[in-house]
């Protein structure tokens, strides 16, 4: 994904939520001056994979069996958590640290790639974590503008940005365990966040021409107008 592409949709998100543009970015700045570029030929695995995008639902539990089948493990937050104590192994975990973060401290120390992304409401969670993480397996990301080593391939939550992630890295096919867009025990503010990532995953889907059985009978109710797709 070309940052070109995403901003246009960043900012309709920065709209529905009233988030402060200039507040991902001071974040942003705060990552880049903790971090060093990451080298994402480490990751060359993703290469022609299929890759399971693990989420933060109730049912990751029951869709183990999915994760285990991929050949590539992303687990988005919690879900890194929820794997690992399954005895399996992730490859990369996609967190703003919100959740879980002495775990997303405790792989990077065990050599395994954390994307940690900034923004406008996780400053004192990049503060006090990022510094105990070992800053070689740190993947800084933002949903603004790139700057110095943080890197910005789309995607907003944790687990959208993770398939986005994977896609750049030219993921074969992405399947989706733990992911319960209609979960009634989320929050509103969650809610609203996951209207958003069933969003993006539509318009990755469409821009990879792969469907995902994650959004089969979902697709005719999902609002596509803040994106860049042909109606
Ligand atoms: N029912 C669900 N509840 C939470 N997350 C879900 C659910 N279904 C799918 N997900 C995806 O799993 C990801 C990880 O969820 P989790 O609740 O562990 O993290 P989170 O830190 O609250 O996520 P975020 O900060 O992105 O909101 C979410 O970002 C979302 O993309
Ligand atoms: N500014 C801002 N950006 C975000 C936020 C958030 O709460 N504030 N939450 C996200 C996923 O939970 C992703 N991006």
């Amino acid at each position: 994904m070309l940052v070109s592409d995403w901003l246009p949709v960043y900012e309709a998100i920065l709209d529905d939520f009233g988030f402060d543009r200039a507040g991902d970015e001071r974040v942003r700045d705060r990552l880049a001056a903790l971090t060093d570029p990451f080298d994402l030929d480490r990751l060359a695995g993703f290469e022609g994979a299929s890759v399971a995008i693990a989420g933060g639902g109730p049912s990751l539990d029951r869709d183990l069996a999915d994760v285990r089948r991929a050949d590539v493990v992303v687990a988005a937050s919690n879900a890194a958590a929820v794997c690992r104590d399954a005895g399996l192994d992730v490859d990369l975990m996609v967190t703003d640290l919100d959740k879980v973060p002495a775990a997303a401290v405790s792989l990077t120390r065990e050599g395994t790639p954390v994307a940690v992304a900034a923004h406008g409401d996780n400053r004192p969670e990049i503060e006090e974590w990022v510094p105990r993480m070992r800053t070689e397996n740190v993947l800084p990301t933002t949903q603004a503008e790139p700057v110095g080593s943080v890197v910005n391939f789309g995607g907003f939550t944790d687990g959208d940005r993770a398939a986005f992630l994977a896609d750049h890295l030219g993921a074969r096919t992405l399947t989706f365990a733990g992911w319960d867009l209609d979960d009634p025990s989320v929050d509103a503010m969650k809610r609203r966040k996951l209207v958003w990532a069933e969003r993006l995953l539509r318009w990755l889907e469409l821009r990879r021409d792969e469907r995902f059985a994650l959004l089969d009978g979902r697709r005719e109710g999902i609002d596509t107008s803040a994106l860049p797709v042909e109606k």
